[in-house]
């Protein structure tokens, strides 16, 4: 049987523990933790994202601050504005959401928030710290996919580990994470060749391509791990993965659903990076 790793569930137990911690923190120390939140555009799924961390935000007593900028909003005032929060010493986070519309370089948008204040851990100074086995704040998609094989008790030390994907904020920190965990990674992409032999023989496979079901029963071993990272709208309006989960049931040992998996983790990461920065802010104050 396949056990469904249950990130819906678990994401609930994180933001309980996050509230507790915020209502400490302002008793304490008198902080609320202020997160600023960039979105561009009127990209459906992002709306839907953005929605839900503000929404998140609020039940953990995180105070959002709110940016919704129109499609034609040039780079320029999108780093004006980045440069006035990073100053401002009330604001711990700042999130910028992806996509950003054509025009705008998203690397010149994600380098110009502050280190410090970088609570999808997507600067190139964080995603060093993170390569170097020092992490700072992490990707919050794998930082999630981690709390996922702690909760359910899936150890990464001496695994094979094949990720599908090299995207900057999944497949590369996701490697980076297990190189961590004393895991052997391999990273396969769309020029990878014999995929289905790669896959074969790892013992965890993480699949982050956004190709609707592309992963089999055939391609995995028995009691593989298999962690879908994919987020695909059907036509016919139905949420999918990148695997195709009827045909994996029964093979792989543990597998996350989708919807309901990895990507209520991502929310989830979120909230407690953004929590950790304000914490810390207090021991920087000292
Ligand atoms: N600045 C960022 N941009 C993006 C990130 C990110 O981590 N930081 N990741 C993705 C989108 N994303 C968060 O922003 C995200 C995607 C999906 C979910 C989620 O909860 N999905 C639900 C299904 C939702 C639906 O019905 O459409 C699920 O899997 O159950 C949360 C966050 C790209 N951009
Ligand atoms: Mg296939």
């Amino acid at each position: 049987m396949t056990v469904l790793m249950d990130g819906r569930k678990l994401s609930k137990k994180i933001k309980e523990q996050l509230r507790v911690r915020v209502e400490k923190l302002e008793k304490s120390a008198g902080i609320v933790p202020r997160l600023v939140v960039i979105m561009v555009g009127q990209d459906a799924a992002s709306q839907i994202y953005v929605r839900n961390k503000q929404q998140a935000a609020k039940k953990i007593g995180i105070q959002t601050i709110d940016n919704m900028l129109p499609e034609d909003t040039k780079e320029e005032e999108i780093l004006n504005l980045i440069y006035e929060y990073n100053e401002d010493p009330n604001i711990h986070g700042i999130l910028v959401q992806l996509p950003l519309p054509a025009h705008i370089n998203e690397e010149n948008v994600t380098h110009a928030i502050l280190p410090a204040k970088d609570v999808d851990g997507f600067h190139p100074v964080n995603m060093g710290h993170l390569f170097m086995n020092a992490p700072h704040s992490l990707p919050c998609t794998p930082r999630g996919i981690m709390e996922l094989f702690k909760e359910y008790e899936i150890s990464p030390k001496s695994k094979n580990v094949v990720i599908i994907g090299r995207s900057n904020i999944v497949g590369r920190p996701m490697a980076a994470l297990m190189i961590n965990a004393d895991a052997t990674v391999t990273i396969a992409h769309s020029k990878t060749l014999n995929l289905s032999k790669l896959t074969q023989q790892a013992d965890i496979v993480i699949v982050a391509t956004g190709q609707p079901q592309m992963l089999t029963g055939e391609d995995i071993k028995k009691d593989a791990v298999v962690i879908d990272v994919g987020m695909n709208r059907l036509p016919n309006g139905k949420l999918v993965g990148d695997v195709d989960q009827a045909s994996i049931d029964g093979i792989a040992s543990y597998l996350t659903p989708v919807p309901g998996g990895v990507g209520p983790m991502t929310i989830a990461m979120l909230m407690k990076q953004v929590v950790e920065f304000a914490e810390r802010s207090v021991k920087n104050d000292c």
